[in-house]
């Protein structure tokens, strides 16, 4: 679908005020167009010696009441215009933002999320303004034109001279065909470019503690300041293309008048039309100059929204990756047994799999651990069973049904995931908790906030639950900014929780008062626990050791410690600072110093 159908299907659905609107605009210029026919009478009256006061005054009062009947026509059909313009621009926003909600991770993982912004703010009000705008200036040059034309064929002027006055401005189209696409390809390149700034500077402000820790503010403000100037250059030089055009037009109009003063002169000089007749010729040419200027502003920035348009509609008719597949069943969790089979999956842009020919097995009910080396895979397999991305058909059944058949909402609704970094709103700390249902119960969220250890710390601050998060709001530490999302994922209270990494940033007390808790809670339900601490997933019914996406270990706790393996290596050094598996030593020591390393630094710079 062309961009410019995004505009004509608005037009069709608001048909109706459109041509009220321009209707009342072409009766408004109709109108104006009588004015220089009066002033022409006035001037032959006034040549043959006839300047009474009733001429002045009825001559007076044919100027006003078309000035007023302009104006009032006018601004009726500008208002209606402005009116559906920004309900265009309403309407498409949220279109966009719905769109946002349904592409799927690996859309922004490509495009970025900075270039979103730029389109939702500055492509669609350049849409607006041209649309409203060039409604408002093609009504009234058409009008204007056609009224003006027809006025004066129906003068005395001799039609020669009327053609040879016109005929310069003939020249316009010529200068719009040739200026058009110049201006669309340089619009293009500014908003592209102004995209890619707004990208940039989403991601200085998101990383601004990084930047001023390493003290490279320097290097930060240089590299915006480019990206700054790039749209300066483009700007400028879609500058140079549309004044050259714009000023084109004002010296076609000029040559026109040149016509009119030495060709028209001459027929006035000899008798072949009278005085009036002549000032109604060059007043008319001036009138008629504006709707010429006004047809080349309306093409002009008509050339600049279709780049915009171009973007706006491939990006809504961009098809989410993920999406139902037809005939989608809704997924009863009430099982919420967990089948994984033949799992190998490799992201869009990776050369190697991130997991490869996972299989295995969890009853409802069942908890299963998962740990491994940074990078073995393990929130992939949480992606992939969210179906953040799509995994292989029959890889994933839960309940018995290949999740792919399943509908996104009955499948994402049956789980809780609770990530490592646990984005929160800037809201208040029971609605980031209650964020899965706004209308429940206080003492539920309060049950919740208890079970992820975060209570005593939320009753010291100042509004408790009610203390807004966030940019004007308190900031949390790294330990509690994880808690709170836990207990998010607490809340949700859905038959299947995943908490990937989630008491990372806790200590060893508050974990194992966390995992109690839960142990309790989750009676009967099915968790999967994904840590780099043994203390996280000891009591898990099976555990899985990944490494580089394949599974090296499982069983259960006791069995893999009698293994003698990874897991026992990892344990030992863990719970009794020793290594019983020389094989695994170095790279079990690097992986407990970097996941403490992880933690630390993740509380040191919340806190900043
Ligand atoms: N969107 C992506 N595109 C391409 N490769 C990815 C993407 N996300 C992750 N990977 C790669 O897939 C592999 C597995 O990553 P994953 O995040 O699942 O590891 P992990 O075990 O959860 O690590 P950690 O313990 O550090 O959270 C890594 O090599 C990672 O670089």
């Amino acid at each position: 679908m062309k961009g410019t159908a995004l505009l004509a299907a608005y037009f069709r659905r608001n048909k109706w005020m459109y041509m009220v609107a321009v209707a009342v605009m072409a009766a408004g210029n109709m109108i104006y167009a009588f004015y220089p026919n009066v002033l022409g009478g006035f001037t032959d009256t006034m040549k043959q010696g006839g300047l009474t006061k009733s001429l002045v005054i009825s001559c007076s009062l044919q100027l006003l009441v078309i000035g007023v009947a302009y104006g009032v026509m006018f601004g009726v059909g500008q208002l209606l215009n402005h009116r559906l313009g920004r309900r265009f621009e309403a309407e498409i926003r949220e279109r966009l933002f719905a769109q946002f909600t349904k592409l799927s991770e690996a859309y922004f993982a490509k495009h970025g999320v900075g270039k979103w912004l730029s389109y939702v703010l500055s492509d669609v009000t350049s849409i607006r303004e041209t649309i409203c705008g060039g409604i408002n200036q093609l009504t009234n040059a058409t009008f204007l034109f056609i009224t003006s034309v027809i006025m004066m064929a129906s003068t005395d002027i001799p039609y020669p001279l009327l053609l040879a006055c016109i005929a310069p401005l003939l020249a316009i189209p010529v200068l719009v065909v040739y200026f058009g696409p110049i201006i669309r390809r340089r619009s293009h390149e500014v908003q592209e470019s102004i995209a890619n700034m707004t990208a940039s500077a989403e991601e200085q402000f998101g990383g601004v503690r990084v930047t001023k820790t390493f003290v490279v503010e320097e290097v930060a403000r240089r590299r915006f300041g480019e990206s700054v100037s790039r749209i300066q250059e483009r700007q400028l030089s879609l500058v140079r293309s549309s004044s050259m055009f714009q000023s084109a037009i004002p010296l076609a109009g000029a040559l026109s008048l040149v016509v009119a003063i030495t060709y028209g002169g001459y027929f006035a000089g000899h008798g072949k039309f009278s005085l009036g007749g002549f000032v109604a010729l060059t007043l008319y040419l001036r009138v008629i100059m504006t709707p010429l200027q006004q047809f080349g502003n309306v093409i002009n920035r008509l050339q600049q929204a279709r780049a915009s348009l171009d973007r706006l509609n491939a990006l809504l008719s961009e098809k989410p990756e993920v999406r139902d597949a037809e005939g989608a069943i809704e997924l009863t969790t009430a099982r919420a047994d967990l089948m994984v089979d033949q799992l190998t999956f490799t992201y869009p842009e990776a050369r190697r799999p991130a997991l490869e020919d996972l299989a295995f097995t969890l009853q409802t009910g069942q908890t299963l651990g998962i740990v491994g080396r940074t990078g073995s895979g393990k929130t992939t397999l949480a992606k992939l069973l969210l179906r953040v991305y799509e995994p292989p058909e029959d890889t994933i059944r839960i309940g018995g049904v290949d999740i792919r058949e399943a509908t996104l909402a009955s499948l994402r609704s049956g789980i809780a995931y609770v990530p490592q970094d646990g984005f929160l709103f800037s809201e208040t700390i029971g609605d980031n908790i209650a964020f899965s249902d706004r209308s429940g119960a206080k003492e539920r969220v309060h049950a919740a906030a208890q079970s992820a250890a975060i209570s005593g710390s939320i009753e010291t601050f100042s509004d408790g639950y009610d203390t807004r998060l966030g940019e004007r709001g308190l900031t949390l530490s790294g330990g509690q900014r994880q808690r709170t999302s836990l207990a998010r994922g607490l809340y949700k209270n859905a038959p299947i929780l995943i908490l990937d990494d989630s008491v990372s940033a806790v200590d060893a007390v508050t974990e194992s008062q966390i995992i109690e808790q839960l142990q309790r809670e989750r009676k009967g339900r099915t968790t999967v626990i994904i840590a780099h601490r043994i203390s996280a997933v000891k009591h898990a019914d099976l555990i899985l050791v990944l490494e580089n996406g394949r599974i090296i270990e499982r069983g259960t706790h006791e069995e893999l410690v009698q293994l003698g393996g990874h897991y026992a290596s990892l344990r030992a050094i863990q719970e009794d600072g020793t290594d019983t598996a020389d094989s695994v030593e170095g790279g079990a020591a690097y992986e407990r110093s970097q996941a403490d390393a992880d933690a630390n630094n993740r509380q040191a710079v919340q806190r900043r």
